[in-house]
C-alpha cells in the first residue's frame, strides 16, 4: 500500500473495494489530523460548502455529526440561511432516513454510538425528500467517487440518484488528506456531485449528450 500518507495523494491502482487495511489506514490518517487543522478546516469547508453553485434556497439539508476523526460541518450548520432545515442522519431499519436538528435537540446513539435526532419514526424524512445531503467519506477521488465505512447506507440510501437527476444533491466532504488516486467503480456505487475539502471543490463533470 502506497500511500497513506498525510496530505499527498495515494498514487497507483485504483483503490480495490476489499482493502480493509487501507480504509483502517485512511481512518487513522483521519483521526490523527491535529486540532489546529480541524479547528481551520471547518471554517474553510463551510465557506466551500455555502459557495456550492447548486446550494439550494429552501427545503431540508443533511449535515452529519462527526466522529472517527471526520472533517466537522459545525460552521456551515451555524452559517445556513435561516430557510434552509439542517437535519442529520437517522438509522431506521436499514434505511438511512433524515430528522431536523438544532443544538440543544433531543439525540439518541445509534447502533454504531453516533448520536441521532429522537424522533418517531413518522416524522423521519426520506432520502429523496431532501435537498441536498452531505456525505462523510473515509475517502474520495477527484471524480467525486467515494468510499464510505462500508455499510453501504448512503449508496442504498441514495441508489435512485444512479438514474434520476438532483435533487437531492450529494456531496462529500473530507480533509484534502483523504484524496486518493482513484477509486474502483462499483456498480452499486452512487458518485456524488461534488466533493468539498479545506483546501478544493471536485464538481462532478455533468454527462455530455
Ligand atoms: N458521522 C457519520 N455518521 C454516519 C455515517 C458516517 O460515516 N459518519 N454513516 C455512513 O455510512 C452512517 C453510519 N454508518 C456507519 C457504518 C459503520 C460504522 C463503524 O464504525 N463501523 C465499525 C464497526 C462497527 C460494528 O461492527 O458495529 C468499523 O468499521 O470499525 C459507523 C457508521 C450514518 N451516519
Ligand atoms: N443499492 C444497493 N442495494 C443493495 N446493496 C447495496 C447497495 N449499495 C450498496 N450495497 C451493499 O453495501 C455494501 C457496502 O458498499 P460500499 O463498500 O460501497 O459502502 P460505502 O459506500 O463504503 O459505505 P457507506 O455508504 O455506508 O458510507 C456492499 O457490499 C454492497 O453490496
Amino acid at each position: 500500500m502506497g500511500g497513506a500518507r498525510r496530505g499527498t495523494a495515494v498514487g497507483g491502482d485504483p483503490v480495490s473495494r476489499d482493502a480493509r487495511a487501507l480504509r483502517q489506514a485512511l481512518r487513522q490518517q483521519r483521526r490523527d489530523t491535529p486540532a489546529s487543522e480541524r479547528i481551520a478546516a471547518a471554517e474553510a469547508i463551510a465557506q466551500r460548502l455555502l459557495a456550492l453553485p447548486f446550494t439550494p434556497e429552501h427545503g431540508h439539508v443533511a449535515g452529519y455529526w462527526s466522529m472517527d476523526g471526520e472533517i466537522s460541518l459545525h460552521a456551515w450548520q451555524l452559517r445556513l440561511p435561516s430557510s434552509l432545515i439542517y437535519c442529520l442522519p437517522v438509522l431506521h431499519g436499514d434505511r438511512l432516513r433524515f430528522a431536523p436538528w438544532r443544538p440543544g435537540g433531543a439525540l439518541v446513539s445509534n447502533r454504531y454510538g453516533i448520536p441521532e435526532p429522537d424522533v418517531s419514526s413518522a416524522d423521519l424524512i426520506d432520502g429523496n425528500d431532501m435537498a441536498l445531503v452531505i456525505a462523510p467519506l473515509v475517502a474520495f477521488d477527484a471524480g467525486c467517487r467515494r468510499l464510505g465505512m462500508g455499510a453501504g447506507w448512503y449508496d442504498r440510501g441514495f441508489a435512485f440518484r444512479r438514474d434520476r437527476a438532483a435533487p437531492p444533491w450529494l456531496v462529500g466532504a473530507a480533509f484534502a488528506s483523504q484524496q486518493v488516486e482513484a477509486i474502483a467503480a462499483e456498480p452499486w456505487d452512487v458518485p456524488m456531485d461534488a466533493v468539498c475539502t479545506e483546501r478544493d471543490t471536485f464538481l462532478a463533470t455533468p454527462d455530455v449528450e
